[in-house]
């Protein structure tokens, strides 16, 4: 029988979980390191894929769920789903020709095997910016039906404060029969960036653990500090550990938008924003973070709605700065048009080339990306919307632009070129070859280079 035959049940298990274990310490992290604890990562994104490719690099023995077939096949040809992410293809490798992982899209297999449940599956928005969590809702409930005396439930994915123990718990505790006690849940908040995601799973940060009660948390803490070389920060419960998350998510959209604010101010003062953030961060206590032309993906634009409408309290700061952020589309697209005025080229005859629809540089992500309402914004101006971005295969929900490869680009004749995502391919770009003035919305290009004039978001007018 292999670790990963799914005819391992609870009966056949090497050993129950680490919730509430009886052994020592040394002897709990022996069997959680030696594969007798069998490990489930629900969810194989850009998250769960070095999340379980790091569980199965630590304990031998981890399974892998998705409800996506390629991406199940991918990984057990051994290959990695996700691109760009240094070492990540190695480690998919090493630990799948091990044994170490397999991927399965049965969710209630690998339920009943495990006793280690993570969760890391997408929590997104409703069309009406509220917490979509019904992919996490379905997982639990599949967790639910397996889950063993013992086991432990660690949730990786954000969610708002709160939802651990109102909604998770209840759910766990009606579908698997089991009583409060008998197993653990735990609010592990992923805090990883894509491009540098293995490293940050093995700990580039400190990991917040945070229990639904103290014997989840130590069991929890104990898996972290075998997962990860950094600090396990335990909080006082559940609840605390997931607002961390959310708190650092909505810190960073409000800071995003005292950025794009102070950068209208300094293109009315006529002065370059990239210099005065420059200086005002040489003391301390000062952290301006970049102006652009929106904030993207699925995770800072939605963790304030985590909080907003979520709770009584007042979130007009958070709603101020997601309308700032947001309407940096339509302001970048407004520079755009009167770039074009400056250079004489009416707006209906124009033709302007965007770089980069995905919402961050060599992140193949386009959920919430600025690159979207700015390619509208511009097209209703007038202008025909060239875009070039190589991370995208399927263009077709991107109906208000032209697709062109960067050959073509280059062969296309443009009146302005705005670079909105600075992907690795867009560095090393022979800027003049366009003939036309350069909005550079992410202050990425090296203008020592580039005789075309080269504008930014918040500069003075070259
Ligand atoms: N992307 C990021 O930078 C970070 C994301 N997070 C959190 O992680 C969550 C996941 O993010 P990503 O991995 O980027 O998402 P993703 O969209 O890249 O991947 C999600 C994966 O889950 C799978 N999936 C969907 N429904 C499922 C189900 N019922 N059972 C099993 N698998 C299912 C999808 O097929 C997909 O492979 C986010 O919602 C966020 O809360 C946290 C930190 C960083
Ligand atoms: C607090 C924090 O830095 N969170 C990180 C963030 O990563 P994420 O991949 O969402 O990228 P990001 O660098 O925050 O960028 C989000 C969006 O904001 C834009 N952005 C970013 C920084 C900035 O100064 N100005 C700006 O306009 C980016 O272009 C992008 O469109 O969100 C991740 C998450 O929670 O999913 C989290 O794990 C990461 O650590």
């Amino acid at each position: 029988m292999t670790q990963h035959d799914s005819r391992v049940s609870r009966e056949t298990r090497p050993r129950d979980g680490l919730y509430d274990a009886s052994e020592d310490e040394a002897t709990q992290r022996a069997a959680f390191t030696g594969g007798d604890v069998p490990v489930a990562v629900y969810g194989l994104g850009k998250m769960g894929v070095p999340l379980a490719a790091v569980y199965a690099d630590v304990t031998g023995n981890t399974v892998g769920v998705d409800v996506d077939p390629s991406v199940v096949e991918t990984i057990n040809g051994g290959q990695s789903p996700i691109k760009r992410e240094p070492g990540l293809p190695d480690l998919v490798a090493e630990v799948v020709e091990s044994g170490a992982l397999e991927a399965t899209t049965d969710g209630e297999g690998a339920a009943e095997r495990a006793a280690v449940h993570v969760l890391m599956v997408p929590t997104l928005l409703t069309d009406d910016d509220e917490p979509d969590l019904s992919i996490m809702d379905d997982v639990v409930e599949t967790v639910g039906t397996g889950l063993s005396p013992g086991d432990l439930v660690i949730v990786e994915s954000t969610v708002p404060p709160r939802t651990t123990v109102d909604r998770f718990l209840p759910k766990l505790l009606e579908t698997s029969g089991l009583s409060d006690g008998e197993f653990g849940v735990a609010a592990c908040p992923e805090r990883t960036v894509s491009g540098q995601a293995l490293a940050d799973v093995r700990g580039t940060h400190p990991k917040v653990v945070g229990g639904i009660d103290d014997e989840s948390t130590r069991a929890a803490a104990l898996i972290y500090d075998e997962i990860s070389s950094n600090d396990v920060v335990t909080t006082t419960d559940a609840t605390t550990a997931e607002a961390t998350k959310v708190f650092e998510g909505v810190y960073r959209d409000v800071n995003i938008a005292i950025a794009n604010q102070l950068a209208v101010f300094a293109e009315e003062m006529d002065i370059d924003i990239n210099e005065a953030i420059d200086v005002a961060n040489t003391q301390p206590f000062c952290d301006i973070h970049d102006p652009g032309p929106g904030v993207g993906g699925h995770c800072i634009p939605v963790y304030p709605h985590f909080l907003s409408g979520q709770f009584d309290a007042d979130a007009s700061l958070l709603s101020t700065a997601r309308e700032r952020n947001d309407d940096m589309a339509a302001y970048t697209a407004s520079l755009t048009d009167a770039i074009l005025e400056s250079e004489g080229v009416e707006p209906d005859e124009a033709r302007v080339l965007l770089l980069g629809m995905t919402y961050k540089a060599n992140i193949a992500e386009l959920r919430n990306t600025p690159s979207i309402p700015l390619a509208r914004h511009l097209a209703e101006m007038g202008p025909t919307v060239y875009a070039v971005d190589p991370l995208i295969e399927d263009w077709s929900a991107l109906d208000t632009v032209e697709p062109l490869t960067l050959e073509e680009a280059h062969d296309r004749s443009v009146d302005a070129v705005v670079l909105a995502t600075p992907h690795d391919e867009f560095t090393t770009l022979e800027w003049d070859t366009f003939d036309a003035p350069i909005l550079d919305g992410r202050a990425a290009i090296d203008t020592e280079e580039v005789d075309a004039p080269v504008y930014t978001i918040g500069g003075p007018w070259p």
